[in-house]
């Protein structure tokens, strides 16, 4: 499979204009940049030493972040993750918001999710025949089939900062199909409806620290980690302009105007995604799913 065109840039010179009409942008050691204090891969480390022990975590220092499956097993990685995510998520909204200062000022306003993904992938080999077990971690632990993210909850304006905290190799990272941006696809509200000109897909390989930006609009799907490394990322959202919601999603998301947070006007900061149709979609779903099954009319 291709490797995709990656445009290298910095954060000063990065235009999200660019990552919206579908560029695939990277700004390489953008996450020591943006994770001022510590870096996320030595709480990675601290996390294996607290949840598989301090020997795993010891040994993991010197084989890199990359071999974990060969000291943890597979309900301990999924452990890992979870602490991961539990003590990453404060310094990760941080990071959000030094990213905001950091860009130089975009065409248009910049709004900030809470969204945090922390994405450990194992070899294949380690998580075949327990996809049941970890559904729940589907994209987080075992492979998401193509999608685009707007078809959930996320902004048709998002993007996506795909943080790499270990290596990121050709066969455990992400696919790409670069010439279905944007194209209208049928989907099933999860899947993606076969036999669709989706064009071919791309492969991205990363360095340690890299930071990956892509529409989330662009069809997308983890690649099945064929390889013999255990693939960390970390994603936050951004969205570029007034986030506006797809009229199908089956959920609806938040995102703050970052000038408003830390100041007494924080309650107003979501203000411009609670004012739109795709927050009033998602309200008239909740209140269906609330009312008692008597009173719900099918088909
Ligand atoms: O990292 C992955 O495998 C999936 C990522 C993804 O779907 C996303 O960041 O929206
Ligand atoms: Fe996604």
């Amino acid at each position: 499979m291709p490797l995709a065109t990656l445009r290298v840039t910095t954060l000063r010179e990065l235009d999200l204009g660019d990552v919206l009409a579908g560029e695939l942008v990277v700004v390489r050691g953008g996450l020591d940049q943006l994770a001022a204090g510590r870096p996320f891969a030595h709480t990675a480390l601290e996390c294996v030493a607290a949840v598989a022990s301090p020997e795993a975590g010891h040994r993991l220092t010197s084989l890199g972040l990359e071999a974990l499956h060969t000291v943890a097993e597979v309900a301990e990685i999924r452990s890992v993750r979870d602490e991961l995510d539990r003590r990453v998520r404060p310094a990760a909204h941080q990071l959000l918001l030094r990213f905001a200062e950091k860009v130089s000022p975009q065409r248009r306003r910049l709004y900030v999710s809470d969204h945090l993904g922390v994405r450990i992938m194992p070899p294949r080999s380690c998580v075949d025949g327990r996809e049941g077990q970890l559904r729940d971690y589907t994209g987080f632990l075992i492979p998401t089939d193509a999608h685009v993210d707007s078809w959930f909850n996320t902004a048709l304006n998002s993007v996506n900062l795909w943080m790499a905290v270990s290596r990121v190799r050709h066969d455990n990272g992400l696919l790409l199909w670069p010439d279905a941006y944007r194209s209208p696809l049928r989907h099933d509200g999860v899947r993606l409806v076969p036999h669709q000109q989706i064009g071919e897909p791309v492969e991205v390989e990363l360095g340690r620290g890299d930071v990956l930006l892509f529409a989330g609009d662009h069809l997308h799907a983890t690649r099945p980690n064929t390889g013999p490394e255990t693939r960390w990322v970390v994603t936050k959202r951004i969205c570029l302009g007034p986030p506006r919601y797809h009229p199908h999603a089956t959920g609806w998301t938040p995102y703050a105007d970052p000038r408003l947070l830390g100041t007494p006007l924080a309650p107003l900061a979501p203000l411009r995604s609670t004012l739109t149709t795709g927050r009033a979609r998602q309200l008239l779903r909740s209140t269906r799913r609330s009312l008692p099954l008597r009173g719900r009319r099918y088909g």
